[in-house]
């Protein structure tokens, strides 16, 4: 089997697998070739195109495992929700979600919505041999974010003020968010995807209480609604969320470079981790950035299971061949 899928399972691996968040996208002169003139949101309805961005870094780095090309706002957009993926901006929302009524207008997902995405996968396996392929979907409070403010927010502050001022309206919108995101996954799975990752990168913004009160339990249903395949959760700046993240079901924590991995697995004991080199760090010279991958190993082996991953991901400035000397640096790493 796969040393990816191997060691989220955490079973014994010749090497530490390594993929990396975004590693697929601009920091590929290949990918802005065949984007050139596509819009990102139409650019993930091709399947075609699709599978030949997914397999872009596949080709160059020798990862372990691809992530299907595709964005954690494709199902909102399918749904039918008037939103577009800016270039530098993000997801931006046309009229923003903040309040019962604009919840209740909010529409439901059905697979069909999303078969472009389906065929992608299918394409995908049928190319990627031995290599994993990671399905993924926003988490709802990451998902709620940007519905609620209408575009990328540094404070959060429209989002949490709906969650703190109207409970009731909040879990409504999780809830609808979580049902959205299940479907989105499960099209995945039953197409092929041999591990998904939840995104939750933006749960930073919030304490552990107001984690376990307001998100948790929606998160909680995405995870439990997938079976059969690993599952991982990840969020940027959640070192203190690590437990509670834990608490909703991966068989994978995903740790940014914040929390060095031995000290994440004393607060997520019996967890794998996936994690957790600086994405900065690549823009440091060759000897530099192999002190730290071997830092970054070494903690890693104070976990059940370790998959290499950046803390965050690719930056698009990063030069692919640094990306490519850490696959290299992990696979031929002592153990
Ligand atoms: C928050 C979030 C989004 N999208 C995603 C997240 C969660 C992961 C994270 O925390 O980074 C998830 C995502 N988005 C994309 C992937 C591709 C798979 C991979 O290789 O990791 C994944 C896993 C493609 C993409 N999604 C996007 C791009 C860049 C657009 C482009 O290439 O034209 C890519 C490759 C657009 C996007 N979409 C989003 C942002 C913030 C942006 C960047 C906007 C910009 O800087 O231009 C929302």
């Amino acid at each position: 089997m796969n040393t990816f899928l191997r060691a989220c399972r955490g079973e014994p691996v010749p090497h530490t697998p390594v993929w990396f968040m975004r590693q697929a996208g601009r920091s590929l002169p290949e990918y802005r070739k065949v984007r050139e003139g596509i819009p990102m949101l139409e650019s993930c309805r091709r399947p075609e195109l699709v599978c030949e961005i997914t397999l872009q870094p596949v080709r160059r780095h020798n990862v372990d495992a691809a992530i299907l090309f595709s964005d954690i706002v494709v199902p909102l957009a399918a749904a039918g929700i008037d939103l577009d993926i800016k270039p530098g901006v993000g997801p931006v929302v046309e009229e923003p979600v903040r309040d019962a009524a604009a919840v209740a207008a909010l529409p439901e997902l059905t697979p069909d919505r999303v078969d472009y995405v389906a065929e992608a996968v299918r394409l995908l396996r049928a190319e990627l041999g031995d290599t994993a392929l990671i399905g993924f979907a926003g988490a709802p409070f990451t998902l709620a974010s940007y519905l609620v403010e209408g575009g990328p927010s540094r404070t959060h502050a429209r989002t949490k003020a709906l969650m703190y001022g109207a409970p009731d309206v909040w879990h409504a919108l999780c809830a609808k968010l979580a049902a959205m995101t299940r479907t989105f996954l499960r099209v995945q799975v039953d197409a092929g995807v041999q591990a998904v990752q939840l995104f939750d990168s933006w749960a930073g913004a919030l304490s552990e209480a107001d984690y376990r009160r307001y998100v948790l339990p929606h998160s909680r249903s995405v995870l439990e609604a997938i079976t059969g395949v690993p599952r991982i959760h990840f969020g940027v700046g959640t070192g203190e969320l690590l437990p509670a993240m834990a608490d909703a079901g991966p068989e994978v924590v995903g740790v940014d470079w914040r929390t060095p991995l031995r000290e994440a697995a004393k607060r997520v004991p019996g967890r794998v981790l996936q994690g957790n080199l600086d994405p900065c760090v690549l823009f440091a010279p060759p000897e530099v950035v192999a002190v730290e991958v071997s830092r970054v190993l070494e903690e890693g082996r104070s976990a059940p299971g370790h998959v290499f991953n950046l803390g965050h991901g690719v930056l698009p400035e990063t030069d692919p061949d640094a990306l490519t000397r850490v696959v290299e640096l992990v696979h031929t790493a002592q153990r």
